[in-house]
């Protein structure tokens, strides 16, 4: 027996590796990327071996043994290794808190009963290599062009797929697939997408054309044991295809030959709690180290991906025309709320185009972005409000529940039955909601099929999809959702999207609000019209209702010009000196009185020395109290991403020094200001 250091990533907020000593017979030593169980604290915890030494700093006496090593399990590359190792020190937090959650819950018990049945399970399954599709439809020439291109490329290539909505992307990314599976008898293809509930659709499409290929799937309303099995399809190498959600970005993938960001603009591919990453800039990364083709797709890129692609850092295929022969991009009308005023939230000129279509027999999909019945209520009288005791925010009206909640801090109380300030009995509602959009829509139809998705809707596990599957049936007439219907979705008898309310967002203080806002009206625009229209129907349409129909985000809009508005918002962007031409940090601090969280950063700016760096002063964030704690946060700026990662690192050192008592965090690339 010979004996060895094991240093070892563990799942803690320090940030430190750990050294264990390990015996084995010499030439059995594990290797770096092994699972190991060890002793810490009073616990026993599961790590990922980083390094294996000879010899090690730590005192003799301090070092204690590792219990085992999961040596069942393969272990993770070295690539895996170096990209957890960048995402931590690009994102700083320490190794552990990001690879460790990476890996399943069920792999890091004290116990490996559920890992061995696992590995037994896995083994049994036919590994189903038979990459040959079935049933490829003709691709027309752009879509055969990108195809050939992406299958076709080698190297690192960042590819920008920009394509108009319904130009045909999915299929583009399944022919290119099919391409790499047929080339790389082991290579693996990942594939991510903005939500959960657009898998389905995806996991249905890739299982019918490659029905000898393993795919696996990674989200996050997979159990335990399903998400081990998955992974562990995946990590062995016998899973060809793995579909998943930002999360999946780390899954370990030994033969990874080919990663596809669908809708790469979504926001959703940000996390925004705990390692701050974002799955779009990894997965760019993780491509970059491997040295192979990454495909960002979308008919509205990020201002990031645009960027790069007009500067020839990223490849830009284009598709310009929609899939289907003879369905063409919606006619978008905006509707001036000061001439024709809504009756229950619609418009007449809505009202009249709801009508024609159920004449017909099409669908209607109205989108607006705020759920429950009413934003707030409030006090004719008096002029009392339904606030949150505990957010700087409003209780929202939940009729139907009759309850008031705060979506921010989740309180819930019963409708005062009169005004608490003044007793007044008579309450308004104020604003409009999706739930009352609903209401108001079913007292105008009464024999409309109405269906309302939105997250109150869709709470019980499963419901989303049936909600969907009901739409995709054609047992709905008129669709009212959230952003959750608005992106991805291919509705094929859909011929009217009405637009209500996306007014608010043109005035935010945030400079990325009109990128979204332009993206999230495009994408939803882009729902209607997929099919070519049948004979006899209506046009596909979206009705934009607004009070500034002069504005020039619904200009463009109204021309689906991507293109112009997109250049335009970039030239203002490098004018104002903002992302992408300008790399951010934002420290958040937060504290029960808002002083306090002011004090952290105002010393957190006192201390750092800033050559190249800009520190803005501290201030409250916009929605200042959530579940009374106080917010604030200070912007950090640089007109270099290196000399803004090496300032990062020496003051979130001297930071952690500090040790004041305040929890506070780093967001590096913050997407909301
Ligand atoms: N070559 C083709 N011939 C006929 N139909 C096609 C072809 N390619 C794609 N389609 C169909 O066109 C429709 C739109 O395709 P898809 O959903 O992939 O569009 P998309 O580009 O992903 O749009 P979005 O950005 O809106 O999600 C689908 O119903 C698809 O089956
Ligand atoms: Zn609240």
């Amino acid at each position: 027996m010979s004996q060895c250091i094991l240093r070892i990533a563990l799942d803690t907020p320090l940030h430190a590796v750990f050294d264990y000593r390990w015996a084995c017979e010499p030439g059995a030593r594990p290797a770096p990327g092994q699972l190991v169980l060890v002793p810490f604290g009073r616990r026993e915890v599961v790590g990922i071996i980083v390094a294996v030494l000879d010899e090690t700093d730590v005192p003799v006496e301090k070092l204690k043994d590792a219990l085992a090593v999961r040596s069942q399990l393969g272990p993770l590359s070295p690539h895996w290794l170096a990209l957890a190792g960048f995402a931590a020190e690009y994102y700083q937090r320490p190794l552990g808190e990001v690879a460790l959650p990476g890996v399943p819950k069920n792999l890091r018990l004290s116990t490996t009963v559920a890992l061995d049945r696992a590995i037994k399970k896995l083994a049994k399954l036919d590994p189903g290599h038979d990459a040959t599709p079935v049933d490829m439809p003709v691709l027309n020439p752009a879509q055969q062009a990108a195809a050939d291109a992406i299958g076709s490329a080698s190297g690192f290539s960042p590819i920008l797929l920009y394509g108009v909505t319904g130009s045909g992307k999915t299929e583009v990314y399944l022919q290119a697939c099919a391409q790499v599976l047929a080339r790389e008898p082991d290579g693996q293809i990942l594939i991510l997408v903005p939500e959960i509930n657009l898998t389905p659709q995806l996991e249905g499409n890739i299982r019918a054309r490659f029905p000898g290929v393993m795919l696996a799937t990674l989200h996050s309303s997979l159990s335990e044991g399903e998400r081990m099995l998955h992974w562990l399809a995946a990590h062995q190498g016998q899973a060809r295809i793995v579909l998943g959600t930002r999360l999946a970005i780390l899954a370990s993938l030994p033969r990874l030959a080919l990663i596809i960001i669908d809708e790469e603009h979504d926001p959703s591919y940000k996390q925004q709690e705990g390692l701050r990453y974002s799955a779009r800039d990894l997965a760019v990364w993780r491509a970059w180290q491997l040295k192979i083709p990454v495909v960002l797709g979308s008919a509205t890129p990020s201002l990031e991906s645009w960027h790069h692609a007009q500067s020839g850092r990223y490849r830009k295929l284009e598709l310009r025309e929609r899939a289907v022969q003879q369905a063409t991009l919606p006619a978008v009308k905006l509707i001036n709320l000061e001439h024709d005023k809504p009756r229950d939230g619609l418009t007449a000129a809505l009202v009249e185009a709801l009508k024609l279509r159920l004449e017909r027999g099409e669908q209607s999909l109205l989108f607006l972005n705020r759920r429950g019945y009413s934003p707030v209520i409030c006090c004719d009288s008096c002029g009392w409000v339904s606030d949150c005791q505990r957010c700087t925010a409003f209780m929202v009206l939940h009729k139907g529940e009759h309850k008031l909640r705060c979506h921010h801090c989740s309180l819930e109380m019963r409708i005062p039955r009169h005004c608490p300030t003044c007793g007044n009995v008579d309450l308004q509602p104020l604003g409009r909601g999706t739930q009352r959009i609903e209401e108001g829509l079913q007292l105008m139809f009464p024999q409309a099929r109405i269906l309302r998705i939105d997250a109150d809707s869709t709470r019980r596990k499963g419901s989303a999809q049936e909600a969907f599957d009901t739409v995709h049936r054609g047992d709905v007439d008129i669709l009212i959702g959230t952003q959750m219907v608005a992106k991805g979705h291919d509705f094929k008898k859909l011929t009217l999207v009405g637009i209500l309310n996306p007014d608010t967002a043109l005035f935010s203080q945030d400079y990325r609000a009109s990128e979204r806002l332009f993206a999230q009206l495009m994408q939803v625009a882009g729902r209607a019209g997929r099919t070519a229209q049948a004979e006899g129907g209506s046009p596909s349409e979206v009705l934009v209702q607004t009070r500034y129909p002069e504005h020039p985000l619904y200009g463009a809009v109204v021309k689906h010009d991507y293109d112009r508005f997109a250049s335009a918002l970039l030239a203002e962007r490098r004018q104002a000196g903002l992302p992408p031409f300008l790399y951010q940090a934002m420290l958040r601090a937060e504290a029960p009185e808002l002083a306090k969280a002011l004090a952290f950063l105002q010393a957190a700016r006192d201390c750092a020395s800033h050559e190249g760096v800009t520190l803005n002063d501290p201030i409250p964030m916009s929605m200042t109290r959530v579940h009374n704690v106080d917010r604030a946060q200070l912007l950090v700026e640089a007109a270099s991403r290196p000399v803004l990662q090496a300032f990062l690192k020496d003051w979130l050192a001297q930071l952690r020094d500090m040790k004041a008592r305040i929890k506070w965090s780093l967001e590096v690339d913050p997407v909301d200001i």
